[in-house]
């Protein structure tokens, strides 16, 4: 398994099927509270989808019926183009990152990295090329027999990029997950998931606060507006530039910044009006 492995591109007469589609979602928590009202999305494969709106829209409700980690109350999750397995998830495994690193404590970072693959019963042996390979991704190869406790914040949530990554997913879902960190670890953290994009051609689904996270990352944007949690826009970001320290101050990145922030803007004014 390499990270860098590419599939054969489609013929242009096969249209390519989307990797998933979320219908008409709802979920009520036992609470009574209605955090999805309706949802629908359609995820391509290789798209790079910021989530984004304001607390309590529903973004990590979402996040978290895509991967299986809750139902919904009402709607489905499709995979057009994904082998299900009997969990209703399909074949080949989804990577999750979530806000916190949550590593284990006392397992060095070979160890935190190796778990997927120990709950899919690959020995240590077997998986020793691939927790190598994917840590050398993060820029962690040289701290595989490091803990927790020696790592910095950023290079925790590295380790839980890599943890993420081991088993090659297709789908790679974020839960805000650099929202914790100071602001130049976290430009240095959206430069290296972007390289990752690029060289594995993952389909990401990254949810955030910010507007220029979301401006900076993604090539599409879904907008959430909360009670209930559904849908407020939906629109896609393109740029020929390069996206690097010099996107960050051109004219494009502030377009996009400007066009995001409306959108939120109008989705919490909506939110307000209750
Ligand atoms: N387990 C739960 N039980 C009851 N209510 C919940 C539960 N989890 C989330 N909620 C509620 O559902 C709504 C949506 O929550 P969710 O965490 O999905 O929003 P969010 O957009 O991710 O918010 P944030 O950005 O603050 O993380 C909120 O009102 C929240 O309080």
């Amino acid at each position: 398994m390499s990270l860098a492995e590419t599939k054969a591109a489609p013929s242009k007469e096969i249209r390519k099927r989307p990797l998933v589609v979320m219908q008409s979602v709802s979920k009520v928590f036992s609470s009574g509270t209605i955090a999805l009202s309706g949802m629908s999305l359609t995820v391509e494969s290789g798209e790079f989808i910021s989530l984004l709106g304001p607390s309590g829209c529903g973004k990590s409700t979402a996040l978290r019926i895509i991967a299986g980690l809750g139902d919904a109350t009402s709607g489905k999750i499709d995979w057009p183009s994904s082998r299900i397995n009997s969990k209703g998830l399909p074949e080949g495994d989804i990577g999750f990152v979530f806000q916190e690193p949550t590593l284990m404590p006392w397992k060095t970072v070979f160890g935190n990295v190796y778990l997927p693959l120990k709950l899919r019963g690959v020995s240590k042996a077997e998986a020793s090329a691939r927790i190598m390979e994917v840590l050398a991704t993060v820029g962690l190869e040289e701290f595989a027999d490091a803990y927790p406790r020696e790592l910095s914040g950023g290079m925790k949530m590295r380790v839980s990029i890599a943890r993420a990554l081991v088993t090659n997913p297709k789908l790679l879902l974020m839960d805000e997950p650099f929202a914790a960190l100071d602001e130049i670890t976290r430009q240095k953290l959206n430069d290296d998931v972007l390289r990752l994009w690029k060289a594995t051609g993952i389909t990401v689904i990254f949810v955030t606060h910010s507007v220029f996270e979301s401006a900076y990352l993604s090539n599409r944007i879904v907008v959430m507006k909360a009670r209930p949690g559904r849908v407020h826009a939906d629109f896609p970001l393109t740029t020929s530039l390069e996206r690097d320290s010099h996107y960050r101050t051109s004219e494009e990145y502030r377009q996009a910044c400007e066009t995001a922030s409306r959108s939120l803007i109008e989705a919490i004014g909506g939110a307000e009006e209750h």
